[in-house]
Parts: structure tokens; sequence; C-alpha cells
């Protein structure tokens, strides 16, 4: 059955131009021709620690070493996290001490806790790294910065001296990130030159005189920043892609419903199977459009940040900690939900969801643990409160803070289903739920003597303020998204579906939230569960078309489930016979254990 298209019967029930939304994934036409081009070319590019040597070096360092990254004349590894801390940055033990007599820097670790642990390339790859060390001159700590060092001979690949190197292990599952050498470190008195530590935001003289800098200090933390609005976009790339495979699959697959010899109920009109995964088609498109949203806001902050005007800076960090928890989060439990959906043949390697899950899970760790950055974003939203009362307007995502008094008065007007499907009611309920939950737990802090102590004790809180409010920018952004022009027909009618599934889904989800604040009434929050079950009838017939629309090479999913022609079944036999075990019809072992036992004598002519 080579070159029949299994689901050209649902790919004729598609109410849009799948064309004009291929261009509106990709986020214009432009980008659209590129990843078409470029995902047929299968680009391999390694970019690890250039980001952070544009963000921290001077002019004069970056001539120096941005040639030779960006030739990979040399590689590079962002050296921060070790033994005994990753989260907390400012509890690194590295130290750089500055030795005035010889301009240098001795780099240490004087403690186990204090091996460079996890960063990737360092354990056989790279020749240098960005090593994150406390700056020590004349006995005083003047807290983290970093330092460029090399590790290995550019020659033969040797460990210098007084640097000892090694891999830190596999990691879970057997899937693709076992092929990153994540590295441990230690350093025993490396000296670097003076000029290596990156100054561009604080300096220290030759003299020894350290220079700080006129610019916030957080800036130094620039990088973090920057690849956490890389990995929300990098989160609707891999939540779409699971949903992809498991849309596809979920109209390839049949159980039940055969009546008089019919075929059997594709699995996808079951309303269980709708119910789980239309949230996430919905999810990856919502998150597509906040990463959009994101990447423009972190452009915005560059050009601030070149004109010396640092405002937006807590903004851009509260929103890339939050979203980035958030969206990885979803994406991660998303690719489990897709497993699922498959049934038993999700759990094969050849679905491609298994190792899709074992790579992606970290992204919930890496660049920082989602709950950690949930608490920044509760800082944020707790500072934003405290500054009203001083008349200070909150702007950009936490504009709705300043109309606080008015959403402690909201009281949903919804009286029908399709009450629900208005975008302003929509963000009025999320707007309201966000303030009262942040409102409370403003109030509740105010009772601690001690902030801190408050902070922690009601930290569980915090992060279900945080998350409402991360909740309302993305049901914001995906709003804002079909306020514009999108031409093709029936384009924008799909994604106004897809809005409001993704934010009734929510709703739904987190009804506790909605009905506690004394935002909605129960019947109003019932009404929008109706609404939903009728939005996932509209979306199925286009279910198909809008996975197509993110236009993945069958290469790209690697998976049997998510073939583009749907046919499953005789290349899952295929596949399955490339299975080295298929090679011998008889096992390895077979003589030396099992026959032996095949061939013990029976008792009484019984086993
Ligand atoms: C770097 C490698 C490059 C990778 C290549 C990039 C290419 C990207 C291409 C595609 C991407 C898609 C796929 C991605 C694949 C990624 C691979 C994995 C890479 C993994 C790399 C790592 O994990 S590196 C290690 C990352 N470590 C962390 O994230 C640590 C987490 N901890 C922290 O960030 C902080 O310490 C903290 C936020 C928890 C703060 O702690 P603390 O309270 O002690 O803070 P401070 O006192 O230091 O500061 C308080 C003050 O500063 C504000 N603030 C904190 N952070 C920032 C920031 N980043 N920006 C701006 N402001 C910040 C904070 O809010 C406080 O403000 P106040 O006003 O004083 O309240
Ligand atoms: C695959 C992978 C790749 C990585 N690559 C790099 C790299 O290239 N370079 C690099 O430097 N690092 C890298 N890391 C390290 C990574 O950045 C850290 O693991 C991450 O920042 C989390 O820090 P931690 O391990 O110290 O977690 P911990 O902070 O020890 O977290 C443990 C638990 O404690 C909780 N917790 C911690 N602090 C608080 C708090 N204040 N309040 C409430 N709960 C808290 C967390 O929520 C979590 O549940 C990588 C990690 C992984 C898994």
């Amino acid at each position: 059955m080579e070159g029949v298209d299994h689901l050209a019967h649902e790919r004729n029930k598609a109410q849009f131009d799948v064309a004009v939304m291929k261009a509106v994934w990709a986020g214009s036409r432009d980008a659209y021709e590129l990843f078409h081009r470029f995902s047929r070319l299968v680009a391999n590019d390694p970019e690890m620690f250039i980001p952070a040597i544009k963000a921290q070096a001077t002019e004069e360092q970056q001539k120096q070493w941005l040639p030779l990254a960006n030739k990979m004349k040399i590689i590079g590894s962002y050296t921060q996290t070790e033994l005994g801390h990753g989260s907390n940055v400012r509890g690194l033990e590295t130290t750089a001490t500055f030795d005035p007599k010889t301009d240098e820097f001795v780099l240490n670790s004087p403690t186990l806790t204090a091996t460079k642990w996890w960063p990737g390339g360092l354990g056989k790859i790279a020749t240098h790294a960005l090593a994150h060390a406390r700056l020590i001159i004349d006995d005083k700590d003047y807290g983290v910065h970093g330092f460029l060092v090399q590790l290995r001979s550019l020659d033969d690949h040797l460990t210098l001296p007084g640097i000892t190197i090694g891999d830190i292990g596999m990691k879970y599952g057997s899937g693709a990130y076992n092929t990153m050498d994540n590295g441990s470190l230690i350093f025993d008195h490396v000296r670097i030159p003076r000029n290596q530590m990156l100054m561009r935001l604080s300096q220290v003289t030759r003299e020894g005189k350290y220079v700080p800098s006129n610019v916030p200090r957080q800036l130094s933390y620039g990088t973090m920043v920057y690849v956490r609005q890389k990995i929300v976009f990098d989160a609707s790339i891999a939540l779409s892609r699971a949903v992809c495979i498991s849309t596809r699959y979920s109209a390839v697959r049949r159980q039940f419903g055969s009546h008089n010899g019919s075929p059997e109920t594709q699995v996808i009109d079951y309303k269980t199977q709708q119910a789980r995964l239309f949230p996430l088609l919905a999810s990856a498109y919502a998150i597509r459009f906040v990463s959009e949203w994101l990447n423009s806001f972190y452009k915005d902050l560059l050009q601030r940040l070149e004109a010396k005007d640092f405002s937006t800076l807590p903004e851009a960090h509260a929103c890339t900690a939050g979203l980035k928890s958030i969206t990885t989060s979803v994406a991660a439990d998303g690719i489990e939900e897709c497993r699922k959906l498959c049934g038993g043949h999700g759990y094969l390697t050849s679905s491609g969801l298994p190792e899709l899950s074992a790579v992606y899970i970290p992204a919930c760790t890496y660049e920082g643990d989602n709950v950690v950055m949930l608490l920044q974003v509760a800082r944020y939203l707790m500072k934003t409160i405290s500054q009203l009362k001083s008349g200070n307007k909150p702007v950009g995502t936490t504009a709705y803070l300043g109309r606080a008094e008015q959403l402690m008065q909201y009281h949903s007007d919804v009286l029908r289903a399709e009450d629900w499907l208005k975008p302003n009611v929509v963000v009025e309920a999320f707007e309201a739920r966000a303030a009262r939950m942040s409102m409370a737990c403003a109030q509740n802090l105010s009772k601690f003597n001690n902030p801190e102590d408050g902070f922690q004790e009601l930290s569980a809180d915090l992060v279900e303020a945080a998350t409402a409010h991360c909740q309302l920018i993305i049901v914001s952004k995906f709003i804002e998204k079909l306020q514009q022009d999108i031409p093709g027909k029936g384009v924008k009618e799909q994604l106004g579906v897809l809005r409001s599934i993704y934010a009734l889904f929510l709703l739904h989800k987190h009804i506790g939230d909605f009905l506690s604040t004394d935002c909605i009434t129960p019947k109003q929050g019932y009404l929008a569960n109706e609404q939903l079950r009728s939005l996932y009838s509209q979306v199925r017939p286009n279910a198909i078309a809008l996975v197509d629309a993110f236009n993945y090479t069958d290469h790209f999913l690697s998976s049997v489930l998510g073939r583009y022609d749907g046919n499953v079944y005789p290349k899952l036999y295929e596949e399955a016979w490339k299975d080295p075990l298929n090679d011998t019809s008889i096992p390895d072992g077979f003589h030396e254990y099992v026959q032996p036992m095949l061939k013990q004598p029976l008792h009484h002519g019984r086993l």
C-alpha cells in the first residue's frame, strides 16, 4: 500500500486553508519558507556558550573569543552548576582569587561540593569553560562572576595541569540525552590571565581594584534570560511534535463500535480521547504564540539595554522564568499524555514518544527548576503589589494589578455557554482570578513580622498565584494574536476555536481557583464545560489538518505512528523486524541456559 494516503479522508474534512495556517504557525511566510527548506536539509547547528560571551564579554574580549567559538576552533561549555548548588547561584563555591603579583586569577574548587557538575559538553568535548566562580580580591568576596578557562590542550585534547574532568554518567532512559557529555570539573589552583574574566559588567584593574558596573548586577544573569525564552519556543516544538504523532495515530486507530460489519470507531471520535488530546493541540498553538510574543519582548529589552534603559529587565526576568516553567511543565506532561493516548504502541521506541519524553523532561529542571522559577514570578508579583500603595502604576503583563480594586469586585456575567466564547469575558475572569490569588498572598504575607519567613510559609500558595498570572499571560497573548490580520479561508475561525479550548480547558482544570476566589459561580463553571465539549466537536474534522500545519517531515517526527500517510500497521511490522533479536530464530544463551531447563527429566511423567 506504498504511496496511499490513509489519512486523505481526514484531510478532506478540513474547513480552513492549511497552507496559510502553516505560515501562521511558522510566524510568517518567510519563516515558513526558511523552515521548510532547512528542515528538509536536516541542519545541525551546535550553539553552546556563545550567547554568554556576547552578553558578558567586553567588545575587545568578544573580538578575541567569538571568531574562535564561531569557527569552532574552540568548543565552550557554560559551566555554572556545582555538585552542591544549582538553583542558588549566589551559593556557588568555586573561587577565582586575584594574584596581583602575576596579574592572574587562580581558579580553585575548595570542597567536593564545589565540583562543577552537569555542564553540557564539559565531560569529553569542551576545550574551554565559561566557569562561574566567586571573585576574591584581598580576601574580599565580590560574588559570582564569569571566567574563560582553557581546559584541554588544543593539540592533543589532554586536560591541562590542575584540571580534573569526567563525564557525570548515564542519565534517565536510554534516549539521546545520553549523547550529551554532561561533565564534572575540579580546579586545583589553575591560573588564567586577568583579561579572561568577562568584564563587560564589572572590571578588575591591574592594581587589583574592583570597578563595579553602573548597570544592574542582574545583567550578569542575562544568558539565563536569553536561553529561557528560547526554551519556551522549544516547548512549542516538543509538544506539537507529540501532538502530531498522537493525533494522526488516533485517526488511524480503531477500537470497538462495529455494527453489521461496518468499520470500528476511530479512537479520535471518543469524547474522552478528544478531551485529553485537543487541549494539548490548543496548548501547542498557545505556547507557540506566547513564545513569539516573548521573543519580541526580549528583542525590545536588548534595544533598551543598549540605550541604558533597564526598566523592563525585572519584567523580562519574571516573564522568561514563569513562561519557561509553565510551558516546559505542560510540554513534558503533554508528551507523556500523548504516549498514553497511543495505547500500547505508544510505548514502543518506534512511536518516537519514549525518546522524545526522555530527552525533553529535563527541561523542567535545567535553566532553572520550574518551582524555583515560579517563586521568582511570585516575588515580582508581591513587589508589584507592595508598590501599588505608593502610587506606582504597573505596566505590561502586570497592568491588570493596577485595577486590583475593581477586579476584587468582579463577578462574571456569563449567562449562557456561548458567552464563554467572548474574549473579554474570558480575560476578565482570568484577570480576576490571578489578581485575587496574588492579593490574598500579599495580605497573608503582611501578617508576618519577617517577610522572608512569610514567603517560605506561603510558598505553595505563591506558586499557585504565579501559575495563575502566567496562564493569564498565555491566554491574553493568544487573544492578541487573533486581533492581528490573519488571512486565509477559515484560518482565524480555527484559531478562535483553539483559543477558546485553551482558555476553557484551563478554567475547567483550575475550577477550584475560580470558584474559591468567587470569580464565577458553579453554574458558570458548568456552562464553560458545556461550551468546551461543543468546541471539541468543532475541532474534530480539522484535527489532522491542524497538525499538518506544523509542517513536520516524517524524518523529523521519527515515528511510525505519526506517519503523514497514516500507513501505520505494515510499517510497525516492518520496523519490528529490524530488531537485532529477530536476526536469528534461536536467541543467544538459549543452548547454555534455557535448553538445559527444558531437558530436565520429568517426575512421574509430569512437569
Ligand atoms: C547557556 C548554555 C547555552 C545554551 C545554548 C543556547 C541556545 C538556545 C537554542 C535553543 C534552545 C532550545 C533548547 C534548549 C536546550 C537547552 C540546553 C540545556 C541548557 C541548560 C543550561 C543550564 O542549566 S545552565 C544553569 C542554569 N542555572 C539556573 O538557571 C539557576 C537558577 N537560579 C537562578 O537563576 C537564580 O539564582 C535565582 C533566580 C533563583 C535567584 O536567586 P537569588 O534570590 O539568590 O537571586 P539574587 O540575589 O542573585 O538576585 C535577586 C534579584 O535579581 C533578580 N533576578 C534573578 N535572576 C535574574 C535574571 N536572570 N535576570 C534579571 N533579574 C534577575 C531577582 O528577581 C531579584 O530581584 P529583586 O528586585 O532584588 O527582587
Ligand atoms: C539535562 C541537564 C542539563 C544541564 N546543563 C547544564 C549546563 O550546561 N550548565 C550548567 O551550569 N548547569 C546545567 N544543568 C544544571 C541545572 O541548571 C540545574 O540542575 C538546575 O538549575 C536546578 O538546580 P539544582 O539541580 O540545584 O536543583 P535543586 O535546587 O537542588 O532542586 C531540588 C528540589 O528543591 C526545590 N527547591 C530548591 N530551591 C528551592 C526554594 N528556594 N524554594 C522551594 N523549593 C526549592 C526544587 O523545586 C526541587 O524540587 C543541567 C541540568 C540538567 C538536568
